[in-house]
């Protein structure tokens, strides 16, 4: 088995993965004062596995106990995984390939296996990340935004008359504080991927997959007026391409 680590900005997934069967993800919030004892005690309970394979955008900190907890579990060294200029069809477009976040980079490997074919990448995460792929696999750039609830936040702490809670309501026409905040978080990133993919049908003249995935995927859904289609798991979709190990 294979343990497949996905560690975003505030949450950190895993699965293991045999060659057979779905992927089947579990969840941890890392707690940073205990997050040593944490993961330990979520990883003891799995099963021993061969190879600890991590996409990871998290701190330092989070990484080094990822690879300790890993080490003093089962004395494998976990392995890192990186963005690199073009893997399994897919070419990256960043200007400098390893810069581009190796979560993306996991996702649009995972999309891309699955349609080969004109693609839009959405992952609702902490952060939003929109990537394009054209037919051919070329990767042609992306744009990054904050979270639904990042976006929230950042609203509670810049202004004195805001107080978040957590009971708005997504609508049309917010007569209350709470739904405007939500409403007008949720819709910027709805309008934000509906105006992308526009400009994409415009500009290629072609009608792209889209595909969404993170933990906002979900809330997201109900809003669009476009076809979207839902992958819980793209990132971990694309480690489990990368430990198969065949391009
Ligand atoms: N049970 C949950 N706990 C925390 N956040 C959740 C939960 N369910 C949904 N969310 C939402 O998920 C978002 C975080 O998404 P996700 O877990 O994909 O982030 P992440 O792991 O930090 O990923 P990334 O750093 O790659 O963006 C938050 O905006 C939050 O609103
Ligand atoms: C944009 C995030 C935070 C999304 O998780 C991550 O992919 C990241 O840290 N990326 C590095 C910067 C970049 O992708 O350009
Ligand atoms: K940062």
């Amino acid at each position: 088995m294979i343990l497949l680590v996905d560690s975003g900005n505030s949450r950190l997934k895993w699965a293991p993965f045999n060659a057979y069967g779905e992927i089947e993800a579990r969840v941890l919030i890392p707690d940073l004062d205990r997050f040593d004892a944490q993961l330990t005690a979520a990883w003891s309970v799995t099963d021993i596995p061969q190879r600890v394979l991590v996409s990871t955008v998290s701190s330092e900190k989070v990484n080094r106990t990822i690879q300790t907890v890993s080490k003093e579990l089962w004395g494998i060294d976990a392995e890192f995984v990186r963005s690199t200029q073009s893997l399994f069809g897919v070419t990256n477009g960043y200007d400098t390939p390893e810069k581009l976040g190796v979560d993306r980079w996991m996702a649009m490997l995972a999309a891309w296996k699955d349609y080969e074919r004109e693609t839009i990448v959405v992952d609702c995460g902490t952060a939003v990340t929109i990537d394009c792929l054209n037919g051919a696999g070329q990767h042609l750039g992306g744009l990054i935004t904050p979270g639904v609830q990042m976006m929230q936040e950042v609203l509670g702490k810049n202004t004195s008359g805001i107080e978040l809670s957590s009971r708005g309501q997504v609508g049309q026409w917010a007569r209350n504080t709470d739904d405007a905040i939500v409403s007008g978080s949720v819709q910027s990133v709805v309008a934000l991927i509906e105006r992308v993919v526009a400009q994409y049908k415009h500009e290629l003249e072609s009608e792209p997959v889209v595909v969404i995935t993170g933990g906002d995927a979900s809330c997201l859904l109900p809003y669009f007026r476009i076809t979207i289609r839902h992958d819980h798991e793209l990132v971990l979709k694309g480690l489990a391409l990368l430990s198969t190990g065949i391009e």
